[in-house]
């Protein structure tokens, strides 16, 4: 098992922090979280306090995606792990915002930031968002960030974080707007846990720092409500309905008010490390996930 256990939380900057908390609880169906900053949104998806945490700032972006390990005896084991492959581990002190009891920041080789924890507090009230979402040992869903080196990040997220590669997908070079006939794409999909994938690197620019995140639900009744959410208060969906290829998922993606996009879906694969086989999926999906405006993030 790797010492990353899965996908914790999101933590990003918007210059529209109300137009988030709108988004949230009305389209996304998450409920509304309570946190030290004022002027912050919490939004929560199962009994921890906050899973995505919007702050204000003057331009939407990620800042960092949050990792949970098991103890403070496994994060310190991480941070001697990535400082002996010569990355630097930074130690952050504004725990109150996050409310976990250590955490450390690191960047990837492509300037993604990655926060490290444990010890997530509880919150005392029940979760009860309209929305049922697939969390505990598969954690919060899955990210797919911006990487240009290919290979420096899959050593960094293989041999150094110690995440497993599910899947890999070669992107024709034209469907991100490069000319034909150049060098191979990759995307990469990784899980630390049972979920199929908890990141995935692709090679497409992205100003906002994010692709997508996926937010998994119980059944398909809850992705159905949130599609019929979507035209009741106008939140543009970019994609139609779709099962994706390698894991499984029905899913369709819908843009937030930061740019990048969330995928919303269900019943995606779980896997078993000691069976899975690492291949090539050469389609996107297997029906729907059509793509409007722009190619799809
Ligand atoms: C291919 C795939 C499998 C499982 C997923 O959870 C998943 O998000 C995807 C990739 C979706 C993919 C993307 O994220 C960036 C923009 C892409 C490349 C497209 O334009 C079509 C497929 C899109
Ligand atoms: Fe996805």
């Amino acid at each position: 098992m790797s010492l990353i256990r899965s996908l914790g939380y999101l933590r990003v900057e918007s210059a529209d922090v109300s137009a988030w908390q709108e988004f949230g609880t009305r389209v996304l169906g998450m409920a509304a979280g309570r946190g030290p900053a004022e002027d912050s949104v919490y939004l929560r998806m199962d009994d921890l306090p906050a899973r995505i945490v919007v702050t204000p700032g003057d331009r939407d972006r990620l800042v960092s995606s949050g990792w949970e390990v098991a103890d403070p005896a496994a994060l310190a084991r991480l941070v001697a792990i990535v400082e002996n492959a010569g990355v630097s581990v930074k130690p952050l002190d504004d725990l109150s915002d996050r409310r976990v009891s250590e955490a450390v920041t690191v960047d990837d080789p492509s300037g993604n930031r990655l926060e490290f924890f444990c010890g997530a507090a509880l919150d005392a009230r029940p979760y009860s968002g309209p929305a049922r979402f697939v969390t505990g040992d598969q954690g919060m869903g899955h990210v797919v960030l911006p990487a240009t080196d290919d290979a420096a990040v899959l050593r960094f997220y293989t041999e150094v974080l110690g995440f497993r590669l599910r899947d890999s997908m070669r992107l024709h070079p034209e469907m991100i707007g490069l000319p034909p006939g150049g060098d191979p794409l990759w995307m990469r999909f990784l899980g630390c846990g049972p979920r199929h994938h908890s990141v995935a690197l692709a090679p497409i620019p992205a100003p906002s720092g994010m692709i997508h995140l996926m937010v998994e639900t119980e059944s398909i009744d809850d992705v159905g409500r949130a599609i019929d959410r979507c035209g009741k208060h106008k939140a543009p969906m970019i994609s139609t309905l779709g099962r994706h290829a390698n894991d499984r998922m029905i899913s369709f993606y819908v843009r937030t008010p930061s740019g990048f996009d969330i995928e919303y879906g269900t019943g995606g694969l779980t896997v078993d490390d000691r069976t899975w086989v690492a291949r090539q999926t050469t389609a996107h999906s297997v029906w729907g996930h059509r793509f409007s405006g722009g190619g799809g993030h």
